[in-house]
């Protein structure tokens, strides 16, 4: 058996919950902000750009102490954050599409929905609800619905971040049309993190795709140098920065800018 919070456990019941959700409430779509061009363009002064996550908890790190998201994204936003992930299932992360409108009302930045997407028609939603860009699992989805999906987001204008966890499915997300792919260095069948498998993944990925992520388990700059120098345009970083009573300082830290005011 299966367990609990991996990823095939979660993508079944996400199978079991499509279309049991009430239709969007949010039909005025907001102009889409660019996160593809956030994270390629470089803020000035750090080592890398960072996505940073906002969850209340997850499978793997369970209870984070900061219940307030739109607090702890405007204090990533002041430290430099280029965009901001938020996670959207409720069950295993805490979270619900009401936070990301009202994380996306409270910052100028960018915002990615993060969740276990199964079908287009949930790309199409995430748009209605004013995502920037969704997460899409290639490792969880066959290339026919991946191709689908990532059709999906630009019919809506919404950008893809592919996501794989092997050389094998990021191949599969460039052949689905990704142009955004995230390397998770999680494997989300066991939960176990070796921040090596990005390292090992982009370097044959970089003349292939628009901006490259490393994801999952980065705690230091030394994390992120390696990263930034195997190729990656940006890193997504949630646990290590949540764990700070003050996350905006923690993402400061992270970025070697504690002291200098940034
Ligand atoms: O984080 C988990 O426990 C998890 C379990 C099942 C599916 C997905 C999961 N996490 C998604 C992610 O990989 C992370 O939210 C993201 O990359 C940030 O990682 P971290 O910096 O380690 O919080």
């Amino acid at each position: 058996m299966e367990a609990p919070g991996t990823l095939d456990v979660i993508m079944a019941r996400k199978r079991r919950e499509l279309g049991t959700r009430p239709a969007p409430t949010h039909g005025a779509q907001p102009p889409t902000r660019d996160f593809a061009q956030a994270l390629v363009r470089r803020v000035p002064g750090h080592p890398v750009n960072v996505i940073a996550e906002v969850k209340r908890k997850s499978p793997s790190g369970g209870a984070f102490p900061h219940a307030d998201v739109v607090a702890v994204a405007r204090a990533y936003e002041a430290a430099g954050a280029c965009a901001l992930s938020i996670l959207t299932d409720g069950p295993d992360f805490g979270g619900d599409l009401e936070d990301l409108v009202a994380v996306r009302a409270a910052v100028a930045l960018p915002v990615l929905r993060k969740d276990f997407l199964v079908a287009a028609s949930e790309v199409e939603e995430s748009a209605a609800w004013g995502a920037d860009a969704v997460l899409l699992i290639a490792d969880a989805l066959e290339d026919s619905v991946l191709r689908e999906m990532v059709a999906a987001a630009k019919q809506v204008r919404v950008a893809a971040l592919v996501e794989a966890h092997t050389a094998e499915h990021a191949e599969r997300a460039l052949a689905a049309g990704a142009r955004i792919v995230g390397l998770n260095n999680r494997n989300l069948a066991t939960l176990k993190t070796d921040t090596g498998t990005a390292l090992r993944v982009m370097p044959a990925l970089r003349s292939r795709s628009t901006a490259l992520v490393a994801e999952s388990g980065l705690r230091n700059l030394a994390d992120l140098l390696a990263a930034r120098d195997a190729g990656a345009d940006a890193v997504l970083v949630g646990e290590s920065l949540l764990r700070d009573a003050d996350p905006g300082q923690a993402l400061r830290r992270l970025l070697g800018l504690e002291g200098r005011g940034a």
